[in-house]
């Protein structure tokens, strides 16, 4: 598997564009399965889980034409559901956690969908318990194959009904969005995610003929309809990536202007690094991050220490905690970092320890960091990126360490990050990919 090989100290200076958001892709790509008419979709980021869920719609006999390095159209006139039978389709389901969001179309459009446990990030116990409620409610029957490991689905029809979320799962809301325009009747889908992934599915199905209404909250009311057409369709930016370019920019001294974000789909992401002491400049549709030698951690109004916690949106999303609590090791003050959703994405931590940093593990929820400001500067390491997130922020600590740092198993960034080691050295960082 292949590794970075970072020389630590490069200030970064310039512009980058942010990529098209990875989960929006993978909500929006699986919708495509619900309409035999084409449908185009721009601004696809070229990164692993994207390009994996692209080939398994194809061997799915998807027709998929790349139009132009970031715009593909898709075609799913034929379906071959056999395919879905094979050890190549279990594989691959395997590969990410966004594939899960096939059985919500494969279901409304064809009555059945089979699908072993899906990937994506070891980052803690990740039910599935909020999909299948819903879609059983709309009155699929479920089976579980424990040898195989295997969830089936199957429905003569479905039926409009008032769900309530035990969780606003963001793939769940997905799901169940997907399965519910074919349903007959009104469906209710209250306590949903309300992401701007969501909402962007959302619109698209709208364009392609689906009703929904009360788009962008957590009370989503869909008509089913009998069938839907093409479409074209936009991704917005993706404000993890942005997040955690506003990060890196802040641990290593950079100036950096970061193109075209989508300000207003950001919610509270730049005010939360601004509680972290970073200067985050709206210019237009763009943020400016100057050069800052030093940043100071916040604390509240009352004088105690700043928490920064993960919650549904519009809270804080738990995909940049890890951005923010290596960005807060360098910080003047203190933070605890709370990552409420997954249990085991704080581990990374080890690592920033075997750095130097000061930070304490209070259990697998929460860690204190106490920020060392320019008194300390991390030293490079050889390490292991964990998850996707961990990988990110772990390549900001080395870009911002003392000496050279290695990372190995890389396949985690590049699940998520379009080309990071050339656009980041097109901005001065050094990281060779080897
Ligand atoms: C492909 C994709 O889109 N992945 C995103 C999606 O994953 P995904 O949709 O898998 O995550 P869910 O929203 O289902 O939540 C994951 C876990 O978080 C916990 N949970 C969830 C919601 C909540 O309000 N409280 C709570 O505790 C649950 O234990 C749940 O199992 O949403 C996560 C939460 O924003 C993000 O980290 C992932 O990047
Ligand atoms: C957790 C993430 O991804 P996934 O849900 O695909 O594992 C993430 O993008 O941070």
């Amino acid at each position: 598997m292949a590794s970075f090989i970072i020389e630590g100290g490069h200030r970064l200076k310039g512009e980058i564009v942010p990529q098209g958001a990875k989960n929006e892709a993978l909500q929006v790509i699986c919708a495509t399965l619900l309409t035999e008419e084409e449908v185009v979709i721009e601004n696809i980021p070229d990164i692993l889980d994207v390009n994996n869920l692209i080939a398994l719609l194809k061997d799915m006999g998807v027709e998929v034409r790349q139009l132009s390095p970031d715009t593909y159209s898709f075609k799913a006139s034929s379906i071959d559901l056999e395919f879905t039978k094979t050890e190549d389709y279990m594989k691959k389901i395997a590969a990410l956690r966004g594939s899960i969001m096939i059985i919500g179309p494969l279901l409304a459009r064809f009555g059945k969908a089979v699908v072993p446990r899906p990937g994506g990030d070891k980052i803690g116990r990740r039910r599935l318990d909020t999909h299948f409620n819903g879609i059983m409610k709309l009155g699929a029957k479920l089976g579980f194959d424990e040898e195989k490991q295997l969830f089936s689905l199957s429905a003569e029809r479905l039926r409009g009904q008032y769900i309530l979320l035990d969780e606003a799962s963001v793939t769940g809301t997905a799901n169940l969005l997907m399965a519910a325009v074919f349903a007959e009747g009104e469906t209710v889908i209250y306590n949903a995610a309300c992401e701007p992934y969501v909402e962007q599915l959302s619109k698209m199905l709208v364009g392609m003929g689906a009703k929904i209404e009360g788009i962008g909250s957590n009370r989503l009311i869909v008509n089913g309809v009998t069938r839907l057409g093409g479409c074209r369709h936009r991704l917005l930016p993706d404000m993890i990536e942005v997040g955690s370019f506003i990060g890196m920019a802040a641990m290593t001294t950079s100036e950096v202007t970061i193109k075209n974000v989508s300000v207003g789909n950001l919610g509270i992401i730049p005010e939360s690094f601004r509680k972290l002491g970073i200067t985050v400049q709206q210019q237009g549709d763009d943020l400016y991050i100057p050069p800052q030698e030093s940043y100071t951690i916040e604390s509240f109004i009352d004088g105690s220490i700043l928490t920064l916690a993960d919650a549904p949106w519009p809270g804080l999303t738990p995909d940049l905690l890890s951005v923010m609590l290596v960005v807060a090791t360098k910080a003047e003050g203190c933070v605890l970092i709370h990552q409420k959703m997954f249990e085991s994405r704080l581990f990374f931590v080890d690592k920033l320890i075997d750095m130097g940093a000061q930070i304490i593990l209070c259990d697998p929820h929460r860690a204190t960091v106490i920020g060392l400001g320019d008194r300390f500067r991390l030293r490079g390491m050889t390490m292991t990126s964990p998850d996707i997130r961990a990988g990110i922020s772990l390549l900001i600590a080395a870009m911002s360490a003392k000496g050279v740092s290695t990372i190995h198993n890389i396949d985690q960034i590049d699940r998520g990050y379009q080309n990071i080691d050339l656009r980041l050295n097109r901005l001065g960082a050094n990281i060779e990919r080897r």
